[in-house]
């Protein structure tokens, strides 16, 4: 995964990946940014599971209503699976005409699980060198938000029973989010939008987190995040707050006594519809050695041996890993999504480590036990 920052010369280009099920306001979204002076020269790329789907491209249009014709359809399939190859094609045709835009907005079908879409700008080392990750949107229908992650019993009378049948996928696209938006909050009341909320900050308690009619959000929050920036991260995660005085129903920190654990372990969601986080702290003063990180993640992520982890993302301190001696101590972010990690030297100055670790039936035993053995030889 490059980011602007890490550039051999060659700008590269960014790239936000909207998700959000069936109806959540996608489409409304891509036009409101399409319409909106932002200063970019925006391409998107829409997936759609067949060309009979792809009817929305030609009633896009710009802020002057010129139609803009740097829509291109992406069918035969969803993103996730059988058009992964399509769309890398698609931006590499797109990257030979450059210098007609500057920004790509994918936007993924309601069924997309974003891990896999990510892994696209992650894997391809020959894409990964003109685009970059900006960061990954989840839009959430604030009406059907209960149903959509399998809470119909929310739902109003009328509304009730009927769940998409696609509550994993949205939970994931929720969980794995860098910002949601919730849409659509002209249709529900106070009470229900402020419990949407906070059904949404227990699955991703560290999204920025936007409401919307019709998907108007300022567009500075939603583009040009560098979310999947090491710095950006790093300082993502040290705001993440203290759990302290947790709310009721939460659980609370506590450390381990079983001979492993001095780290300090919290779960900050309680179990929300299956999906669950953990977040590591670690031991005052200790160091963390980044190659013995990486194998950790390798079986964490690959091996699953602490459960289903979609995300995580963290920093730590440890050993830098330049050549010069003495060995400086430096923070370290991390940054996974899916099967794919990856671990750099980030600039800022952290007296701390946290690994953050979202997914299902996670195992923080083996978590805390895994970040403990990681410890730098001294
Ligand atoms: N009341 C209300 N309707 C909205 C809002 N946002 C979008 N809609 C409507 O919701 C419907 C679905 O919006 P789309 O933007 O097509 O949703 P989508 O996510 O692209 O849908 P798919 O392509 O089917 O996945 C449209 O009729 C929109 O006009 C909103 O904030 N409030």
């Amino acid at each position: 995964m490059d980011t602007p920052s890490e550039g051999d010369g060659e700008v590269r280009i960014p790239v936000t990946v909207l998700t959000g099920v069936l109806g959540a306001g996608k489409t409304t979204l891509l036009r409101y940014i399409l319409e909106k002076p932002h200063g970019y020269r925006v391409a998107v790329i829409q997936n759609e599971f067949s060309e009979e789907m792809g009817m929305e491209a030609p009633l896009f249009t710009d802020a002057k209503g010129d139609t803009i014709k740097d829509v291109y359809e992406l069918p035969n399939g969803c993103l996730c699976c059988s058009a992964k190859d399509g769309l890398i094609g698609m931006l590499d045709v797109l990257l030979e005409q450059k210098d007609r835009f500057d920004y790509v907005l994918v936007e993924a079908t309601g069924i997309a699980d974003p891990e896999s879409v990510c892994e696209v700008f992650w894997v391809d080392d020959g894409l990964g060198s003109r685009v970059y990750l900006d960061g990954v949107l989840a839009l959430v229908d604030a009406y059907h938000v209960f149903s959509y992650l399998g809470k119909s019993e929310a739902e109003p009378e009328a509304e009730k029973g009927k769940a998409l049948g696609l509550e994993a996928e949205a939970l994931k696209q929720v969980a794995c989010a860098d910002v949601l938006i919730l849409n659509k909050v002209d249709l529900v009341s106070e009470d229900r939008r402020s419990r949407a909320c906070a059904v949404l900050r227990e699955i991703n308690p560290t999204a920025r987190m936007l409401e919307s009619r019709f998907a108007e959000v300022p567009l500075g929050e939603i583009l040009g995040l560098q979310a999947f920036d090491k710095d950006r991260l790093a300082a993502a995660v040290l705001a993440i707050p203290a759990m302290d005085g947790q709310e009721p129903g939460h659980e609370h920190a506590h450390s381990h006594s079983d001979g492993h654990g001095h780290c300090n372990c919290e779960g900050i969601l309680p179990r929300a519809h299956g999906i669950e986080s953990v977040l590591l702290h670690g031991e005052d003063g200790a160091l963390y050695d980044p190659d013995k990180v990486r194998s950790w993640m390798a079986d964490v992520l690959w091996e699953g041996s602490a459960g289903f982890v979609y995300r995580c993302k963290g920093l730590f301190r440890g050993p830098s890993e330049e050549e010069a001696e003495p060995r400086e101590t430096v923070a370290h972010a991390l940054q996974g999504v899916g099967k794919l990690f990856e671990i750099e030297e980030a600039k800022v100055s952290s007296a701390g480590s946290k690994l953050l670790f979202v997914g299902r039936g996670l195992k923080r035993d083996a978590l805390a036990a895994g970040l403990q053995k990681c410890q730098a030889d001294t």
